[in-house]
């Protein structure tokens, strides 16, 4: 029998995704995990008990194959693929540990759909800048993906994005496994910021439901958010794409319908009365269409593209507006 050579890969983040593709890297019996979590009491636990306290706590996480590290930069050493599983406005804290030289030669993998809200950009072009990783070295990982279904083991899919194919192709493999099937694609900014749109949409989402708009408003809601997708998309990174593909129309539709889904249920809390604060006070997890439609409406003063449904989340999130107002005026653009 031959054995396959080990692959390390480091997971960096502690919540729900990173707990998730931990459990998805369990799978493959070459692979070693080094994950880097921030709370020392999380890591104590999972020492000593194999699960994840914080989040996805029945995941059983077995020692042989994970190992848990205080410092980032223990986790990544040795790795081939570092994976970034921390919501993008906190992903430059942990990350001031190590400097473009501890990164050379790995592949990148982002698992966040979000931007550096510090920067307005997205985490790959951030990685460029900031650790000069070249894009061909960076992978995204998208798709209709919730990290509860896979930890219940239920059927995913996922798309692997990357301006490099066999590096897509390389990493999709690592993330296929009982469970989950993942398909490379070569749009890595189509899918990076589809990905981040999904979220403000999941957010109207939310809000329109809790203000008591129905399954009709709803579907006309996500039609018309699939065209600002569109738009946007097509003016920062003009492209042939298959927008009806699940990275992302898959990925809308799930976020947009989930139980599971962080953002809707920010924005349902928000229809509800909630105070911005209130609402996030409310949720452990964290709903990243909340910096998205800062950063997504902050870009968009310079491509001036018609996106209601953005305006309209960014409005009540950031400057006060009632959330029945707003949907009042947006309903005069939903077609
Ligand atoms: N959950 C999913 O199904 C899913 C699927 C696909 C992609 N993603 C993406 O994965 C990324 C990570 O999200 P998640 O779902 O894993 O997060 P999550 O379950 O909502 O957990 C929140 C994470 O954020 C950290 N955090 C919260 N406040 C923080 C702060 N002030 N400073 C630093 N860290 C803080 C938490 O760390 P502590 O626990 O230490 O507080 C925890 O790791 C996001 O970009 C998300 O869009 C998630
Ligand atoms: O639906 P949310 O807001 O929990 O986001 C999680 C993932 O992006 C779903 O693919």
């Amino acid at each position: 029998m031959t054995t396959l050579p080990t692959e390390k890969v480091a997971v960096i983040g502690g919540g729900s995704w990173a707990t998730a593709l931990v459990k998805i890297l369990c799978e493959q019996p070459q692979v070693q995990v080094r994950w880097w979590l921030r709370n020392a009491e999380d890591i104590a636990h999972i020492r000593t008990y194999h699960h994840n306290p914080s989040y996805l706590s029945d995941v059983y996480l077995p020692p042989r194959k994970v190992k848990v590290c205080e410092r980032l930069k223990e986790s990544i050493r040795g790795a081939q693929y570092v994976i970034l599983a921390i919501p993008a406005a906190y992903v430059q804290e942990p990350l001031r540990e190590i400097n473009a030289t501890h990164l050379r030669d790995k592949r990148i993998v982002s698992a966040i759909k979000g931007m550096v809200p510090t920067t307005n950009q997205l985490v790959t072009d951030w990685m460029q800048d900031t650790y000069q990783v070249p894009l061909s070295h960076m992978c995204v990982i998208a798709g209709p993906c919730h990290a509860e279904e896979v930890a219940l083991e239920k059927q995913s899919y996922l798309t692997i994005a990357s301006t490099d194919q066999a590096c897509a192709a390389d990493f999709a493999r690592l993330m296929t496994c009982r469970f989950v099937t993942a398909h490379p694609l070569a749009d890595l900014y189509g899918v990076e910021y589809a990905a981040v749109m999904k979220n403000i949409v999941a957010l109207a989402s939310g809000i329109t439901h809790g203000i008591g708009y129905g399954d009709n408003f709803q579907a006309v809601l996500v039609a018309n958010a699939m065209q600002e997708i569109r738009r946007f998309v097509t003016a920062v990174d003009p492209r042939e794409r298959d927008l009806s593909a699940s990275a992302y129309l898959g990925d809308l539709l799930v976020t947009a319908y989930s139980q599971f889904s962080r953002n809707r249920l920010f924005g349902n809390m928000i229809g509800r009365g909630y105070s911005v604060k209130a609402a996030q006070l409310e949720m452990k997890m964290v709903a990243e269409g909340y910096f998205a439609a800062k950063s997504i409406y902050t870009m968009n003063q310079r491509y001036q593209v018609p996106m209601p449904i953005t305006n309209a989340v960014y409005r009540i999130l950031y400057e006060g507006a009632a959330p029945v107002h707003e949907m009042e005026e947006l309903k005069k653009h939903l077609k």
